[in-house]
C-alpha cells in the first residue's frame, strides 16, 4: 500500500508560482523560485509544486528543470493536457504530475478538469505519464461523476479543487461547499484513490480542510508568497505546516 494512504499528517505542497509571477513582472531575474523551494524543503514543505503555463507567463522552462535537479523532496508538475506539456513532461521526468484545465485569459486556474467528458484523451494522457514513472494525479471537481472518471482513466491519485469553499462568501455557503468536499473524499477513498486537495487556501480555511480524515496533502500557494512578503518564506511555510500538524490533533 502506498505510505501516504496511512499518512496520520497531512502533507504540505508549496507552489511556488507566485513567486515567479513577481519575477516575470519587472522581467528580472529576482525573486528566483528556485531559491524558494529551497527554503520552502528547508522549512518543511513536503513537496514543491509549479504550473508551467502554456503561456510561461510565470514558470520558465528553466525553473523546472533546474528544480528536478535540486529538489529533495518531491516535484509536483501541474501541467495542461497537451501533446506539447506531455513532452515536456517525458523529458523533465517529475515525481508526480498533476493534470489541470487552463485557459489563456484565465487569472488562476478555474474549476476542475472535465474528466468525464474527455476521459480517452485523459486516459491516454495518464498511460504515457505513468510509463515515465510519475505519480499521476488529475485535478477535479469535488463531483462525484468526476471521480469515477478519474478512476476509469488509471489515475492513482486526485487533487480536489477547493476554490468554492475557498471563495464561499457567506458562512452558509463556505459549510455547503465543506460538505460536498467530505462527500468527495469519502467516495474518492472508498474508489481507492489517494486524495489531495489545493486552491485558494490560506491560513484561516485550511484548518478545516486538514482536519477531514482520507486527506493526503494540501498544495498551497498563493498565500504562502503572500505572507512571505512580510514574514519571509520559511515563517510562512512554518506556520502553515503548524496548521497542518494541529488539524489532527
Ligand atoms: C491547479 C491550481 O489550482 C493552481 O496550482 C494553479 O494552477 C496555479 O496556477 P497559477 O499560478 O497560474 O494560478
Ligand atoms: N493546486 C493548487 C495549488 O497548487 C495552490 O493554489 P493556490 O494556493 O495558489 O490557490
Amino acid at each position: 500500500m502506498n505510505p501516504s494512504l496511512t499518512n496520520p499528517r497531512v502533507l504540505l505542497g508549496v507552489n511556488i508560482d507566485h513567486v515567479a509571477t513577481l519575477r516575470q513582472a519587472r522581467g528580472t531575474r529576482y525573486p528566483d523560485p528556485v531559491q524558494a523551494a529551497i527554503l520552502a524543503e528547508e522549512a518543511g514543505a513536503d513537496g514543491i509544486t509549479i504550473h508551467p503555463r502554456e503561456d510561461r507567463r510565470h514558470i520558465q522552462d528553466r525553473d523546472v528543470l533546474l528544480l528536478k535537479e535540486i529538489l529533495t523532496t518531491k516535484m509536483n508538475l501541474e501541467m495542461a493536457v497537451t501533446d506539447a506539456m506531455l513532452a515536456f513532461a517525458e523529458q523533465v521526468r517529475p515525481e508526480c504530475v498533476c493534470l489541470v484545465p487552463e485557459k489563456r485569459e484565465e487569472l488562476t486556474t478555474e474549476g476542475g478538469l472535465d474528466v468525464d467528458g474527455q476521459e480517452a484523451r485523459v486516459a491516454r494522457a495518464c498511460e504515457r505519464l505513468t510509463r515515465i514513472g510519475a505519480e499521476v494525479s488529475l485535478f477535479i471537481d469535488p463531483d462525484i461523476a468526476q471521480i469515477d472518471a478519474a478512476v476509469r482513466c488509471g489515475a492513482p491519485v486526485v487533487e480536489l479543487h477547493t476554490g468554492e469553499y475557498a471563495e464561499a462568501d457567506t458562512p452558509q455557503a463556505e459549510d455547503a461547499a465543506f460538505a460536498t468536499l467530505v462527500t468527495a473524499v469519502e467516495h474518492a477513498r472508498k474508489r481507492g484513490l489517494i486524495v489531495n486537495a489545493g486552491h485558494g487556501l490560506h491560513y484561516h480555511n485550511t484548518e478545516r480542510v486538514a482536519a477531514i480524515g482520507g486527506i493526503n496533502e494540501l498544495n498551497i500557494g498563493h498565500a504562502i508568497i503572500a505572507r512571505a512578503v512580510f514574514s519571509g518564506l520559511k515563517e510562512a511555510v512554518r506556520d502553515m505546516k503548524a496548521i497542518l500538524a494541529g488539524a489532527r490533533g
